[in-house]
């Protein structure tokens, strides 16, 4: 099918290249930018909007954050020296604008195998440094590397830019804690302040920095500026500019900052984050100042695309393939667990009223957004932080709530310590819904799904499930929040549900999906996890086809194991008798489940060999879910060749 400027076959869709305007496509690095004039900045900053959206539109991405920092991020490259000065930009989804200013102007694969990351990549570029897209760490890495130089008696600067989101995560409070005590360290803190996480961000410290955004002196300082000044002809501009010039000056007389001065921060702000000119002087100013300084930079999520800006959810944080005029998806996104998930905890909560749903920062993203249109006050958003909803979820377990936290798989692996420790030595009852489990591609190697089984398998009490399909991830969770006295967690993968794959019996130790329902000497036994239970169900059959007219009569089973962790005991009596067996998870190797299955097996002396089909330990580059699941030998082909290979048929 031929849609304007995609080609969709299947749902892979295949891109033009986008074509940069005249003035972006002269930059090749920052000394190209440093050589503009400043009254070019406008019409570079509109050639990287159409930019970004043409391209990004294309092929998915982060469109409104990048949207939002075209102009401070044309300023932090005019104003400091990257790659010599450096640049940190916290969670890296914001920085498609660094990007194009440093060289890399190709963005028709963005995000896909072989394409440009969706983040900084030290692999691309010198001008890359931070690869984490874990949100809240860009000050503590600002705070190590000024840490180092400062002994190395080395005055370059660096520069953190951290959103109002990321400024929730208490880690960016820890570095702030550490920066604040030495005036020695040229580190510039830009807080890149949109107001929005995905939705508004929440908390006291969100309404401090509205606070000193919408200060109606300072407003109305300007718009004293803009009237009387702006009509008295050229004098009047040339005032007007200076006004601009001087108003972080005129902000701090305006609205002083008490909070950050007395942590110990020069703070510089409001900066209106969509004027080059005034930028361009607060950063020059908090470059001459030395010491840590804080710059309260204002910008608007989504900025100059109409479809962006209006977007009430979130200003497209991350959108999908989309139509470049109308911001609608052109990839139709099909039924997912997701919306599983958000319509089975409305019924849940409907029928236990103990029952609370927390996100960290991702009400809409993990699915509780219904929940909380619906009952408002039994859903908390901390911001992002995951440590802090853990252990909360455990004081409020203790005072007689279920609580649910729902955040995407990678981000729980910051909260080990607090699973185990408050809520599992607690025995909290509390409900861990791991969203985006397993490989998720395209965001790259952060974001994968990848070590919730390893980690979660070293927590004693635990009990972790991962669903087939849509009536299992319902059963499961109907199940997990009855479990009081345990935390519970139940993992799936991103995007769209596989048709229901029904069971032949269910029974003690997993729902035998083919084969045989009974015990049976010398069979094969697929233990198929989670999403891959129709990879192992496809398998069985094309390895029953391959062995038909055999004599070996050989029984291939294919057992769903659904409660995975701890590893039943009367699973690992049924594989006493087997051939081989096969556990297909779409997790880490190391440490996942079939390690654990191994390990209970021995305990058991039980010695079936069991080969292990999951992610090798390293981290996984961005492609497609499809192209890394191939690639690992995960799809159906590589787990048939596998057993053919074992068994020599
Ligand atoms: C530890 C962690 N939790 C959650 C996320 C998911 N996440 C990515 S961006 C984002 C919102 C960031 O808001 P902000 O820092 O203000 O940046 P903006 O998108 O507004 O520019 C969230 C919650 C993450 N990247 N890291
Ligand atoms: C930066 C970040 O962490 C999120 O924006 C994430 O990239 C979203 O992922 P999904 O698109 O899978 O919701
Ligand atoms: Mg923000």
């Amino acid at each position: 099918m031929k849609n304007g400027k995609h080609t969709i076959i299947g749902t892979m869709v295949e891109f033009e290249k986008v074509t940069p305007g005249p003035l972006l496509a002269s930059i090749s690095g920052p000394a190209d930018l440093k050589a503009l004039r400043e009254e070019q900045l406008p019409q570079l900053a509109q050639e990287i909007r159409k930019y970004l959206v043409d391209a990004v539109s294309r092929t998915g991405g982060h469109l409104g954050p990048n949207l939002g920092v075209v102009e401070l991020t044309m300023a932090l490259h005019r104003v400091f020296d990257s790659p010599a000065d450096t640049l940190i930009f916290d969670t890296g989804h914001q920085a498609y604008v660094h990007k194009l200013l440093t060289g890399r102007l190709d963005f028709t694969q963005l995000r896909q195998a072989g394409g440009v990351s969706g983040y900084p990549s030290r692999a691309e570029s010198e001008h890359d440094v931070v690869e984490n897209s874990h949100a809240s760490t860009a000050i503590s890495w600002a705070d190590g590397i000024s840490r180092e130089r400062a002994r190395q008696g080395n005055e370059r600067h660096v520069v953190a830019v951290i959103g109002d989101g990321a400024l929730t995560g208490g880690m960016a409070w820890e570095a702030i804690n550490n920066l604040a005590e030495s005036d020695d360290r040229n580190v510039v803190i830009v807080v890149n302040d949109n107001g929005r996480s995905y939705a508004p961000t929440i908390g006291g410290l969100a309404h401090h920095l509205d606070a000193l955004r919408t200060s109606p002196s300072y407003e109305k300082a300007l718009a004293w500026g803009k009237k009387h000044l702006l009509s008295h002809g050229k004098p009047g501009e040339v005032a007007f500019e200076a006004l601009h010039g001087l108003k972080t000056g005129v902000r701090e007389l305006v609205a002083p900052n008490a909070m950050f001065a007395e942590l110990g921060l020069k703070y510089i702000g409001t900066v209106d984050g969509h004027d080059s000119v005034a930028l361009e002087t607060a950063l020059q100013r908090a470059k001459s100042l030395g010491g840590p300084v804080l710059v309260h930079v204002i910008t608007q999520k989504g900025r100059g695309y109409t479809p962006a800006e209006e977007d009430v959810a979130d200003r497209f944080h991350a959108v999908g393939v989309i139509h470049p005029e109308t911001g609608l998806p052109l990839v139709p996104s099909r039924f997912g667990w997701t919306a599983v998930f958000a319509d089975e905890i409305v019924k849940l909560a409907d029928e236990d009223p103990t029952i609370v749903g927390v996100t960290a920062a991702m009400m809409a993203p993990v699915g509780l957004k219904p929940m909380f249109e619906k009952y408002p006050d039994r859903v908390v958003d901390v911001g992002i932080a995951e440590q802090h909803a853990v252990t909360a979820a455990a004081g409020m377990a203790f005072a007689g709530a279920h609580p649910v936290f729902a955040v995407y798989a990678t981000f729980l692996n910051r909260a080990f310590d607090q699973v185990l420790m408050d809520v599992a030595l607690h025995k909290a009852g509390v409900t861990f819904v791991l969203d985006r489990a397993g490989v998720t591609g395209d965001d790259g190697a952060s974001h994968n799904g990848m070590w919730d089984i390893s980690l979660m398998s070293m927590i004693p009490g635990l009990e972790l499930a991962s669903p087939r399909d849509e009536a299992t991830l319902r059963a499961a969770l109907q199940r997990a929040v009855t479990v009081k006295d345990a935390p519970t967690l139940i993992r799936y993968p991103k995007g769209a549900l596989p048709d229901p794959i029904l069971a032949l019996e269910s029974t003690e130790f997993g729902d035998v999906l083919a084969g045989s329902v009974t015990q049976v000497a010398d069979e094969v036994v697929i233990l198929a996890t989670g999403s891959l239970a129709e990879t192992g169900l496809e398998a069985a059959f094309q390895l029953s086809q391959a062995v038909e007219g055999d004599a070996s009569d050989l029984t291939i089973t294919v057992i769903d194991p659904l409660w995975m962790l701890p590893v039943k005991e009367n699973l690992v009596k049924r594989l006493a008798s087997a051939k081989l067996v096969v556990c297909l998870e779409d997790g880490l190797e190391t440490g996942g489940y079939a390690a654990n299955l191994r390990e209970e097996m021995a305990k058991q002396k039980v010695f079936t060999p069991v080969v292990s089909k999951g992610i090798p330990k390293q981290f996984l580059q961005h492609a497609s879910r499809g192209q890394i699941i191939h690639e690992l030998g995960l799809d159906t082909e590589a787990v048939v060749a596998t057993v053919r290979d074992y068994l020599a048929l």
